[in-house]
């Protein structure tokens, strides 16, 4: 990898905010954004990785991953992916470096970032999709990729690779694409009558499963959610999400009054990093027929593993940003599979839907092979910045052909929306 004597990592940032796209109870305005990194090679091929941040502080993340450069730049593509496991640990375990996290906060992020990088570079080295790159993988391979540190109580190499079955349905998926759920109708900031237009014309473009923003105000949620209900009627999907908003009591007593509206789950009902407390409330709202889903910011493959071995999530949600990149969500996915949790990724974000598609393909063809209870997420934000952005029909995610990992951002929406000197924020600060 070279660093070509010009800037490689950016901060990317979009003003959604401005429209209360994204907003929730307790992130009410954030502004999609990205620390983008482009990684050259000498023959020159480049890889783009980034990860996803809310506006602010973003440029922390391209500082982080301005710190971890030093372990890529030099390297050559091969010897980092003849060694994945050894990289990933280069970069997860510098001796001065680990101190940051480890394997969280902002240091994780520039991982995910970094390695995200190298994951598109190696898929369009290949000339695949991630997706098929993954596929195509001997079980061998994949299971060389990720680093069973800390979780070989509950999974070994020996058993992960028994899981890798190898290929499966990837016809049905070439064919039908991947199930899909919308967050996009009902942020927490949209009005009643946004709601119920964007609802009604999701349903009318083939939406089934929704996601409903909650735990601001429990009038307000009751009010929201039988709107919602009412619209999408008995029969369609509907999800809720807090994010992370109540003690583990409140929770309980809050959720339980909107269990009328027949949620699957709620999501992030409490502190990510509760699981004894997302282990109580998922005892509390099995009755109601009501499951606990967690992930977006559960930031490493140990985390996942107490989740599971609490029996605190009944959906697992991965991140292709907040873990460190595809090498730690296939550790993810493993462990989800020996428990028999079913995966849902998180997807909310600026190119989280253009990355995270690639892992749930996997996942169906050659971990989980099955669709119950499964769906991805998808929000309606962006997309139109990248340059394979992701196609849905009759709201499934339609496997990627392009080579990579769908990272790549337009030349022209990355120069506008640099933060603070593209012209979309010079326009903004001088209103
Ligand atoms: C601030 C973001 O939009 C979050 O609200 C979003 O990621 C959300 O939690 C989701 O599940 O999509
Ligand atoms: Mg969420």
């Amino acid at each position: 990898m070279t660093e070509g004597g010009r800037r490689i990592n950016l901060d990317v940032r979009f003003p959604t905010s401005l429209e209360q796209h994204g907003s929730d109870a307790m992130h009410t305005d954030p502004d999609y954004s990205a620390a983008y990194v482009v990684l050259h090679t000498a023959c020159g091929l480049r890889g783009f990785g980034l990860t996803f941040t809310l506006g602010k502080g973003t440029e922390i993340v391209v500082l982080a991953v301005e710190a971890l450069a030093d372990l890529v730049v030099g390297k050559s593509l091969q010897d980092i992916v003849k060694d994945f496991r050894g990289f990933y640990r280069l970069l997860t375990s510098d001796g001065q470096m680990r101190w940051l996290g480890p394997e969280k906060g902002v240091i994780q992020l520039a991982t995910a970032a970094v390695l995200n990088a190298v994951w598109d570079l190696w898929a369009r080295a290949e000339g695949k999709p991630l997706w098929k790159l993954l596929v195509d993988m001997d079980p061998e391979q994949i299971v060389s990729c990720v680093d069973f540190r800390y979780i070989t109580d509950v999974l070994t190499e020996k058993e992960a690779l028994d899981i890798l079955v190898g290929a499966q349905e990837e016809d049905r998926m070439m064919k039908e694409g991947y199930p899909a759920y919308t967050t996009s109708c009902a942020w927490l900031g949209y009005s009643d009558q946004q709601l119920k237009q964007l609802c009604t014309d999701a349903l009318k473009s083939g939406w089934t499963k929704f996601k409903v923003k909650v735990g601001a105000n429990l009038d307000d949620d009751i009010h929201r959610c039988r709107l919602i209900r009412q619209t999408i009627g008995p029969n369609n999907t509907l999800m809720i999400d807090a994010n992370q908003r109540w003690d583990v009591a409140e929770a309980i007593s809050w959720v339980t009054s909107l269990s009328e509206f027949k949620p699957l789950w709620i999501e992030e009902p409490t502190s990510p990093d509760d699981i004894l407390g997302h282990a109580a409330i998922s005892k509390a709202l099995a009755p109601l027929g009501i499951g606990v889903a967690t992930g977006e910011q559960c930031a490493n493959r140990v985390m996942f593993k107490q989740f599971l071995q609490a029996s605190a999530l009944q959906f697992v949600q991965i991140d292709s940003c907040r873990l460190g990149s595809v090498n730690e969500n296939l550790a993810v996915l493993l462990m989800a599979h020996k428990f028999q949790v079913p995966v849902c990724p998180h997807a909310g974000g600026v190119g989280l839907c253009e990355l995270v598609q690639h892992l749930i393909l996997f996942d169906y063809i050659c971990v989980s092979a099955s669709l119950s209870n499964r769906m991805c997420e998808y929000v309606d934000h962006l997309h139109e910045h990248f340059t394979s952005p992701v196609v849905i029909q009759n709201a499934h995610y339609m496997p990627p052909k392009d080579p990579g990992y769908s990272c790549e951002m337009l030349e022209s929406s990355v120069q506008r929306h640099q933060y603070p000197e593209g012209d979309t924020w010079k326009l903004l600060m001088n209103k």
